[in-house]
């Protein structure tokens, strides 16, 4: 078993931002979830974490539903690495990364394993020579890979992540998503970046309007006609290598002449409101 959405929908500010969207990754599994800005990725993320109650639909861990469950209890099998994570206080890299140890904790504190498992996680994220360092003043990117660190401590069977990539450089964004597909976790994965995605994801879920509008393999899904539907952006999709892998590249001259067919056909434009 593991984390499942049925047929969830979610009414926020009386909008219907989830729209009867059913999630079942495999274990082990890595899915990208994806969709332009504002098409539910993050709400979506929200209900399966349990921080919210889906206004229809349920979702479960191990066929239990969330609201029925201790947090405790969720949070040893559900780590969460949202957007964003701010704090003035004066915390170590490795006070932030021990945090990731509190579901597992006993009534006596931590223990030798919970250091083991943090330092396994500073290391997996390359901030073992950081550990002592304020979280504050890190780069974004160092924060951000703290986060992870701090999931990865959680030890956990499935993990929510946010747009992990934002504010890594390249080679970190390769590295993180390496990592998180290496991980014997199941994970789903809020991206923007659709080559990331077809490069790591096992699958993808497209999200337009809260509805789901594709699910499948990368190269399934990843076609050109999906993404000049849903992102309005021209694209040329090729085969990438021998490993099956598709590769996107965006053709910039056509951005306009999608947006300029979607606006005939009366859909929101972006470059053209
Ligand atoms: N706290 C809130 N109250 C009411 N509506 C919200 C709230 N947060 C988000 N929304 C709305 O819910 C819809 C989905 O937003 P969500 O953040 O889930 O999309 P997203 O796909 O993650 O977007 P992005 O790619 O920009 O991060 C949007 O229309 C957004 O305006």
């Amino acid at each position: 078993m593991t984390l499942h959405a049925s047929n969830v929908s979610w009414k926020r500010g009386g909008v219907l931002v989830v729209d009867g969207v059913t999630l079942h990754p495999g274990p082990g599994r890595m899915v990208g979830l994806l969709g332009p800005n504002g098409s539910g990725k993050s709400s979506l993320l929200h209900l399966m974490a349990g921080a919210a109650t889906p206004t229809s639909g349920v979702v479960e861990l191990d066929g239990a539903e969330l609201g029925s469950l201790k947090r405790k209890h969720i949070a040893r099998a559900v780590a969460v690495v949202g957007q964003h994570a701010h704090t003035d206080i004066d915390v170590t890299v490795r006070d932030v990364v021990r945090l990731g140890r509190i579901p597992h904790r006993g009534a006596f504190g931590g223990t030798d394993a919970d250091e083991d498992a943090v330092d396994d996680a500073l290391s997996q994220t390359g901030l073992a020579d950081k550990s002592d360092r304020l979280w504050r003043t890190l780069s974004g990117g160092e924060q951000q890979r703290t986060h992870i660190a701090r999931a990865l401590a959680q030890q956990p069977r499935e993990m929510l992540l946010d747009e992990p990539t934002n504010h890594l450089d390249i080679h970190h964004q390769l590295e993180l998503l390496a990592l998180v597909a290496r991980l014997p976790i199941t994970s789903i994965v809020a991206l923007h970046d659709l080559n990331l995605a077809a490069m790591y994801c096992d699958e993808v879920l497209v999200l337009k309007d809260g509805k789901v509008v594709a699910g499948g393999t990368p190269a399934d899904v990843l076609t050109e006609d999906l993404i000049a539907e849903v992102y309005e952006v021209r694209a040329r999709v090729s085969v990438d290598g021998n490993d099956g892998r598709v590769h996107i590249r965006f053709d910039a001259a056509a951005r306009h002449e999608v947006a300029g067919e979607s606006r005939v056909s009366g859909t929101r434009s972006v470059l053209h409101p």
